[in-house]
C-alpha cells in the first residue's frame, strides 16, 4: 500500500469506530480480514495511525472545529494527526492528499484553513484528552496532580505485562527466553513475577512458546498486584475462594498461582462466553476452578454453593477508566447516565457477594476504573449498608504477601494506612485500580 493509502484506511477504520461498541483491536483485526492484500508493515502503520488519532481525539476535533457528534470525523482526525502531532508541513500533507490512487481526496479550502491556524488556546478537556465530565472529576479527586494524571492515562502507548506462572517457571528464566526473542524485558517493581515489555515494536507474545505453555500470561502489574493483595495463598489449605466477577479469567488465574493446588476456585459471571474462555487459559496454566454461570443475577438460589467462602474477590464491572492508556475509544463511549449505572450495580453485585463470605472470611472489591463514583462511592455504599463487615487496612494483605511485593512499603504509603489502594498510571506506573479490603465479622 502507498502511504496515503494507508491514511484513507485509517479514516475508514476511525468512521468506522465511531459506529461500534466494539474494541480497535477487533476493527483493526476484521479491517485486515477483508482487506487481505495489506501486508504486516501497512496493518502496523495503519494500527499506529488509528491509536495515534484516538489518543489525541479531543484536540484533533477541536483543531478541525468538530464535535464528538460530528460524522465521519476519521479523514479530519487523520489530517490533523499529520499536522498537529507528527507536526508534518501543510505542502507534504497535500501530497498525500492529492486525490490519487487510493489515498484520500485533495484538502477542502476549510481544511486547510484549519490546519494553518492550529489549535489556538484550547480549553483542558481537550488538551488531556480527557472527556468533558470528566475533568471536574479529576480536579476534585487529585487537586494539582490531576493533569498529570490525566496525560499519564491518556497520552502514552502502554507497556505490555506479562505474569510468571511460578506453578511452571521462574521470572529470571522468562525473562532469559524473551531477550532470546530479541525483546527487552524488565522485571516489574511491584510483582514478583511481573516482566514489563515496551509496546513498540508491538511484540507477537502469543506464539511465543513460554506462553502457549502457559509459562507466562499477559497481565497488567496493577491487574496482578489486585488479585495478590487479595490474598488467597495466605488462607488455610483447603480454602474456598470466588472469585465473583470472573471476566477472562485473569485474576482468577493469578488466584491460582497463589492457592499453588490448595483449596477451591469457584469462578462466577453472568456471561457465560467469557468463563467458557477460561477454561482453555487454566488447563494450559495448570490450574483448575469451578465456574458458575449466574443466568439470573438477581437469583439468591445460586449463591448456596457459594456461601461459606474464606475469600471472595469482587473484580466489578466498572467504566474501565484505568486502562483509557489501552482503550482510548472506550473513554469517549462512557457518559454520567453510564457512570450512575455502574455505581448502582457495583453495590447490587457486593451486596450478593458479601452473602457469600463466612464469618472471619475476607471480601475484596476492585475495579480498574479511576473515578471516585465506581470507588469511594461505590465502597462507601457498601460499608453504609454492611455493619457486619469491618475494615481491613492494606498494610495486613502486603505484610502478608511480601511473597509477591517487593515495593509493599510505597503501596502502603499510597493506602495511607488505611483499607483502600488507589493504583494510577502516574503514581504507579499500572493501569488504575481501586482495591478495598474487608473482614466479616458477623
Ligand atoms: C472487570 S470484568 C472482570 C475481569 C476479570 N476479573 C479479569 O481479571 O479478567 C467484570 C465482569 O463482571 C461481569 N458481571 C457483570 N454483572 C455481573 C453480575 N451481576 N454478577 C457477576 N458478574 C457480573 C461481567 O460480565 C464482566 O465479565
Amino acid at each position: 500500500m502507498t502511504p496515503a493509502a494507508r491514511l484513507q484506511a485509517a479514516a475508514d477504520i476511525l468512521d468506522q469506530l465511531s459506529g461500534t461498541r466494539a474494541t480497535v483491536e477487533a476493527v483493526l483485526k476484521q479491517w485486515g480480514q477483508v482487506n487481505r492484500y495489506a501486508g504486516s508493515k501497512d496493518r502496523r502503520a495503519i494500527a499506529d495511525r488509528v491509536y495515534r488519532c484516538l489518543r489525541a481525539k479531543q484536540r484533533l476535533l477541536w483543531a478541525m472545529e468538530l464535535t464528538e457528534k460530528s460524522p465521519a470525523q476519521g479523514r479530519a482526525l487523520v489530517l490533523a494527526s499529520l499536522s498537529l502531532i507528527d507536526a508534518m508541513p501543510i505542502e507534504d500533507i497535500e501530497s498525500f492528499f492529492c486525490g490519487e490512487g487510493y489515498g484520500p481526496k485533495p484538502l477542502t479550502a476549510h481544511e486547510r484553513e484549519r490546519l494553518a491556524v492550529g489549535e489556538g488556546e484550547a480549553p483542558a478537556w481537550v488538551t488531556t484528552g480527557l472527556p468533558e465530565f470528566v475533568v471536574s472529576r479529576f480536579e476534585q479527586q487529585f487537586g494539582k496532580a490531576w493533569s498529570a494524571e490525566a496525560t499519564a492515562l491518556m497520552m502514552p502507548r502502554a507497556p505490555i505485562d506479562l505474569r510468571v506462572n511460578s506453578a511452571k517457571a521462574n521470572r529470571a528464566d522468562m525473562m532469559a527466553a524473551l531477550e532470546a526473542e530479541g525483546l527487552s524485558p524488565e522485571a516489574t517493581p511491584f510483582s514478583k513475577y511481573g516482566v514489563r515489555l515496551r509496546a513498540e515494536p508491538p511484540p507477537n507474545l502469543v506464539k511465543l512458546d513460554i506462553y502457549q505453555s502457559g509459562q507466562v500470561e499477559i497481565q497488567d502489574e496493577g491487574s496482578q498486584l489486585a488479585a495478590f493483595i487479595a490474598g488467597a495463598g495466605l488462607l488455610p489449605g483447603a480454602a474456598k475462594v470466588v472469585d465473583f466477577c470472573a471476566g477472562g479469567g485473569g485474576k482468577t488465574l493469578a488466584l491460582a498461582q497463589m492457592m499453588d493446588g490448595n483449596g477451591e476456585i469457584y469462578a462466577c459471571d453472568v456471561v457465560e462466553k467469557r468463563l467458557k474462555a477460561i477454561e482453555p487459559r487454566l488447563i494450559r496454566a495448570g490450574a483448575t476452578a469451578h465456574f458458575i454461570h449466574f443466568f439470573d443475577p438477581d437469583d439468591v438460589v445460586q449463591l448456596e454453593v457459594l456461601k461459606g467462602a474464606d475469600l471472595v474477590l469482587v473484580d466489578a464491572p466498572c467504566s474501565g477508566s484505568g486502562t483509557w492508556r489501552r482503550h482510548p475509544e472506550d473513554a469517549h463511549r462512557l457518559d454520567e447516565a453510564k457512570i450512575e449505572g455502574l455505581h448502582t450495580l457495583q453495590t447490587q453485585i457486593l451486596d450478593r457477594a458479601a452473602q457469600c463470605v463466612k464469618v472471619g472470611g475476607r471480601l475484596v472489591y476492585v475495579t480498574c476504573s479511576v473515578l471516585d463514583d465506581e470507588n469511594v462511592q461505590t465502597a462507601d455504599a457498601f460499608e453504609a449498608m454492611h455493619p457486619n463487615y469491618d475494615a481491613l487496612p492494606i498494610h495486613t494483605l502486603l505484610e502478608n504477601s511480601t511473597l509477591y511485593i517487593d515495593h509493599a512499603a510505597r503501596l502502603n504509603k499510597l493506602a495511607k494506612t488505611g483499607h483502600r489502594l488507589s493504583l494510577t498510571p502516574h503514581t504507579t506506573q499500572t493501569d488504575g485500580f481501586f482495591i478495598a479490603a474487608y473482614t466479616r465479622t458477623q
